[in-house]
């Protein structure tokens, strides 16, 4: 009782109430809601034109918002220009003043007293990991060094929020994957509250909190990385994150489908018989056995080609008893020795009832 009533009174950092954004005709956003806690890590992801880098210039008062309201820490800052509401920034391509220095870029928008912003700007660079780097322009850095410089303006008014514009996706691999890595501990460290837009969904799903999926200027589900990856809400956050096989099926009646002539059985409530829908199952759910062993939805399948993919191998099977359905099944190294696949040497295969999830047709 007591935790509820602390939390109760911790205004959100961010809330974002009923957000639509038109551009003449075309409605970029619609009905959007988001509340974001002191602290959090917020990933907006989706396709490109989705709307979430426009959700973002929203936030930041880049654009103005057509209906809807947001506020920061309670305060309503919707009409408010992007200097009155507290927030730094960092875009995707560096945005750094070529012709300041990085102590000059970084103190551009600190006030006070010279040695004092000297000192913050010192800080700042040790907190990004560029000590001393204070003289050089940012010609003189990589990308990922200049990201860095763009990270500690952002941060150096300690604002109440930062906020995150695709800032890791013009670098290589190598690099973004370290500076991933850096950002999450130092916002962790910090406790900065955090909405960074990404189209990399395992960016989104290593770094953040809670993944806000869009789609069509909607919100398709808000969920931590594993509420989105293992309970997906919708046929669009199942398709649009990670691997999975879908299959064409009618409900037959309580806990039965029917995907082509093949009935599975299959745990979630379904909607009514008759219904037809699509059938989801992530690869790494699909079980194959060294020896037949029977029971519910399993049958023998035929193994075609092995892709050794680092730390797991992706298995492609077909099952004749089932119409040649296709399947992939993601199993690891230790797994694939124990199976002793042959090519054309069938193999038993399970279908869990509790991992197959059906989304219903979607009405036209
Ligand atoms: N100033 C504008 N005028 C008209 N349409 C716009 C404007 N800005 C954005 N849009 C449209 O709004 C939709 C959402 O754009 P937005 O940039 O938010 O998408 P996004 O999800 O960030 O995509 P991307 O990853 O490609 O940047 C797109 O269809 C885009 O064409």
């Amino acid at each position: 009782m007591g935790a509820l009533c602390a939390d109760a009174s911790r205004e959100p950092a961010l809330a974002v109430v009923g957000l639509h954004k038109r551009y003449g005709e075309f409605t970029a956003l619609s009905a959007v809601d988001l509340t974001v806690a002191p602290g959090e890590f917020v990933c907006l992801l989706g396709p490109s034109g989705c709307g979430k880098t426009t959700l973002l210039r929203l936030i930041a008062g880049l654009e103005a918002v057509s209906g809807g309201r947001i506020l920061m820490r309670g305060r309503d800052v919707t009409r408010l220009p992007p200097m009155r509401r507290d927030y730094g920034i960092v875009f995707q391509s560096y945005a750094l003043f070529p012709n300041l220095s990085v102590a000059e870029n970084i103190a551009y928008g600190l006030s006070g007293r010279r040695e004092h912003r000297a000192r913050r700007v010192a800080e700042l660079l040790a907190l990004v990991g560029l000590d001393g780097a204070e003289r050089k322009f940012p010609a003189q850095l990589s990308g990922g060094q200049q990201q860095r410089v763009a990270l500690a303006r952002a941060l150096a008014t300690n604002p109440g929020l930062l906020l995150l514009d695709e800032p890791l996706s013009a670098l290589d691999a190598r690099v973004r994957e370290h500076l991933r890595r850096e950002i999450k501990d130092l916002q962790a460290r910090l406790g900065v509250t955090t909405v960074m837009v990404t189209h990399d969904q395992e960016e989104a799903l290593a770094m953040a909190d809670r993944v806000v999926v869009m789609s069509r200027g909607r919100v398709e589900q808000i969920g931590t990385p594993g509420e989105i990856y293992g309970q997906p809400r919708t046929a669009f956050v199942a398709d649009f994150i990670g691997r999975a096989n879908w299959f064409e099926a009618t409900v037959r009646r309580h806990g039965e489908i029917a995907v082509d002539r093949v009935t599975l059985s299959v745990a979630q409530a379904l909607p009514e018989p008759g219904s037809t829908g699509r059938v989801f199952l992530r690869p790494e759910d699909v079980r194959l056995h060294p020896v037949w062993l029977g029971g519910p939805n399993t049958a023998l399948a035929r193994p075609g080609k092995i892709e050794h993919l680092g730390g797991f191998c992706r298995v492609s099977l077909t099952v004749p008893l089932w119409g040649d359905l296709p399947l992939l099944a993601d199993v690891s190294q230790d797994e694939l020795a124990r199976l002793r696949l042959v090519p054309g040497q069938l193999v038993p295969v399970t279908l869990p009832a509790d991992r197959l999830r059906m989304f219903a047709a979607e009405a036209a």
